[in-house]
């Protein structure tokens, strides 16, 4: 098979197995966190709380897989058993979830949780340390499949190895949820009723002895595909070009980062001359070569620095945008898209502008002069007609690219900041911590004049219920800064009553029938979380219950009561009143494109350019150590996002988003003029030329040493000619 087509075909297999692998583990995180909820049973803050330690875990393995490969077993072999640990985590996780295996009793849900848990733990751990421990060699092994002058190619399959990543996660999260038995788009005829959970609502049913949510179905394909993979990539093992470790490569970095630290402390005095580099503390004893390519991996991991907090602004489209989300309509017309669901404009996106980006976007760019974009073969064309072998000095490409990559990140931001402004303008106005709220509901019959009275003075002392009899309304809500308040109702003879309100909160004054039986109802506080509505009926009489049937459709977000009045036996069912707490949302799902359009462009510019960069500017024995080193990056920027979700509350989401913003655009500030000043190198030039110098070297050492030789044979000579 000629050259050209067994490298094709290498890179063929190796983003097909990129994209099962990206489909087993964004298929699986789709329904992490649900089955934390609802099969564990754990609270929503624990269940978040393990799903980004979890995540943050699964970006830090790296830096062992990348050690493991590069210094022992080699990328090829690394992957090999790393997945294999990780289908067995899956598998083990796939285990874990089926409720037959402890449900003695065959209620349906487990009845040694314990067991389920440690289960699960135990997968979670393999997954991480197999997902983490391939992902620096995957990313690295691929790029190992291209020859030097094929930089170019190089780029392009860095650019379609994202495409993959991305067309993975993309059906996963689409089939994954499918699969675990929930509806992914619901149709607008068939609203789910708003009186049962969502979760009962499942297309997908399994079970032994229950039929349940299939989670075992949703953790199984996931890692049957995954061996599916494995078998893939192992079938092509014949056709790869696989670099050998070099022995632990790690160990001896670190014993001579240590000795140069130690050699620089002993040699403090100003009487020793300064060397060029601390790292050249360390030539006493170690390899030259082995000191060039330590000093070429900390430079760029000096450069990465300030790139976590682009991740800890990507991160927040699952978080803080999918809160946001929340808080909007859903509604497409057609179908009905769910806040979570909104995540996969990101892969959506991404498999639409990397194509663009890369074939017109920066072809354009570089015509029209601005020279965005790198080109190591023409860079490599110079050197060699100049004969320049030490490092080029330019002041590179695409540390230009991320950094505008940063820039529409934070745009991304303000944009959210600015969706966020119009979300609050629609959004309830919800009593302080030293308010109360009340709304007055009249199943009376007729209209009705509310007086308020107080021992201090009221800002609201009499309220017209003009109760209409129409079924369906929205009262508004009134507040007071009092908690103990008397009404009083204009009926004949007046009838008034002392209520204790609660502070901070939202209630209602339902006047029945028979007024004097008037009571309070507590209401909800804050919007249905997940865009959900919020139904509760309330009796007016709590003497029995009436099968009455709506169909109705709900907005997003929105809060109603249904009153059911006493005499609902006799009278119809129209009879029953239906009262809006909260509207719906109003503000459109729609208007998140552009903060996701412009995030997904900050993303392609950072993200794919990084791990280009990542994998050309790292010695040849090293390219999964600083691709770990990149994926780092990630996982700190996801250890920020704990971090601030937890600290930093400002009183405003907006703010908050604008703050970020600010945070990103002064990072990128900072990373521009870094990036200035790096010097762009090319490893193999300088490992190249350190090898001929060494070899010069040993051939100088060599004369010399024969010369040496020459001059005590004649001066044995000259000795014996004298005696
Ligand atoms: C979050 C999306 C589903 C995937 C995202 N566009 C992406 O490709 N990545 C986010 C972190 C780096 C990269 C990945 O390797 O998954």
């Amino acid at each position: 098979m000629p050259a050209e087509d067994l490298r094709d075909k290498n890179m063929e297999e190796t983003k097909r197995k990129k994209k099962k692998k990206r489909f087993s583990y964004y298929g699986m995180r789709a329904v992490l966190v649900l089955y934390f909820r609802y099969f564990l049973l754990w609270d929503s803050d624990l269940s978040t709380s393990i799903y980004h330690a979890f995540v943050a875990l699964c970006y830090l393995t790296p830096i062992l897989g990348a050690i493991i490969a590069d210094s022992w077993l080699g990328k090829f072999k690394t992957i090999i058993y790393l997945s294999i640990v990780y289908a067995v985590g899956q598998v083990i996780m796939a285990v874990s979830t089926i409720h037959d295996i402890t449900d003695t009793d065959r209620d349906g849900s487990p009845d040694n949780l314990t067991l389920h848990i440690a289960l699960s733990m135990l997968g979670l751990f393999l997954i991480a340390l197999g997902t983490g421990g391939i992902k620096p060699c995957v990313a690295a092994f691929g790029g190992d499949q291209f020859q030097e002058h094929q930089s170019r190619q190089l780029n392009t399959f860095f650019s379609v190895f994202y495409l993959c990543i991305n067309a993975g996660s993309l059906l996963s999260t689409l089939i994954t949820p499918v699969l675990r038995g929930a509806r992914s788009l619901s149709t607008l005829p068939e609203p789910p009723p708003p009186h049962r959970a969502p979760e009962t609502f499942s297309t997908q049913q399994c079970g032994i002895h229950t039929q349940q949510q299939c989670y075992p179905l949703a953790f199984g394909v996931p890692a049957a595909l995954m061996v599916v993979s494995l078998v893939v990539f192992i079938a092509g093992s014949g056709m790869y070009v696989k670099t050998d470790p070099e022995g632990n490569i790690m160990w001896s970095v670190c014993k001579c980062i240590g000795f140069a630290i130690k050699n620089r402390f002993r040699h403090r005095s100003k009487l020793y001359p300064k060397r060029e580099h601390w790292m050249d503390w360390a030539d006493e004893k170690y390899d030259k070569l082995l000191i060039a390519q330590i000093k070429m991996v900390l430079k760029v991991l000096f450069l990465y620095i300030p790139l976590p907090m682009f991740w800890t602004l990507f991160d927040q489209k699952g978080s803080r945008w999918t809160l946001q989300a929340t808080t909007m309509s859903g509604d497409f017309g057609g179908f009905i898209l769910q806040p979570d669901q909104m995540q996969t404009v990101n892969p959506i996106l991404i498999l639409t502008l990397v194509p663009i980006m890369d074939r017109l976007v920066f072809p354009l760019i570089q015509k029209c002069g601005l020279n965005f974009r790198y080109r190591m073969t023409r860079l490599k064309e110079t050197m060699l007609r100049k004969q320049i072998l030490e490092p080029l000095i330019v002041r590179e490409h695409p540390l230009k690219r991320m950094t505008v990559g940063m820039l529409f990140a934070a745009a991304a931001f303000v944009c959210a900041a600015v969706v966020q402004v119009e979300i609050d303008k629609t959004l309830p106005d919800f009593p302080s911590s030293s308010q109360s709220q009340l709304k007055v509901v009249n199943m009376y019959g007729g209209s009705l004049g509310v007086r308020f009275s107080s021992g201090e003075p009221l800002t609201i002392h009499s309220y017209e219920a003009s109760l209409s009899c129409s079924s369906q309304s929205s009262v508004d809500y009134l507040t007071f800064d009092q908690q103990e308040i008397t009404v009083s109702l204009t009926t004949d003879p007046v009838i008034t009553n002392p209520l204790r309100l609660i502070r901070g909160s939202r209630q209602t004054l339902v006047i029945p029938a028979e007024p004097e039986r008037m009571y309070l109802e507590e209401d909800i506080n804050s919007k249905p979380k997940e865009g959900k509505n919020a139904v509760r009926r309330a009796f007016t009489l709590s003497n029995g219950h009436q099968s009455c049937e709506f169909s109705r459709k709900f907005g997003f977000g929105s809060s109603y009561t249904f009153l059911v009045p006493a005499d609902v036996f006799s009278s119809e069912c129209e009879s029953v009143k239906e009262v809006e707490d909260m509207e719906p949302n109003s503000v459109h799902m729609a208007l998140q494109i552009p903060q996701y359009f412009l995030m997904t462009s900050g993303e392609v510019l950072f993200s794919v350019t990084g791990l280009q960069f990542s994998y050309s500017q790292a010695p040849k024995n090293m390219k999964s150590v600083l691709q770990a080193g990149w994926l780092c990056t990630n996982a700190v920027g996801n250890i920020i996002v704990l971090i601030v979700a937890e600290l930093g509350k400002l009183p405003k989401q907006w703010a908050e988003y604008v703050l970020f913003a600010s945070l990103l655009v002064a990072v990128s500030i900072i990373f521009s003029i870094m990036a200035y000043f790096y010097t762009y190198i090319d490893p193999a030039e300088i490992e190249a030329q350190i090898l001929k110098e060494q070899h010069l070297d040993t051939e100088d050492e060599k004369k010399e040493k024969k010369k040496e030789e020459t001059l005590e044979m004649q001066d044995k000579e000259v000795k014996q000619t004298k005696i």
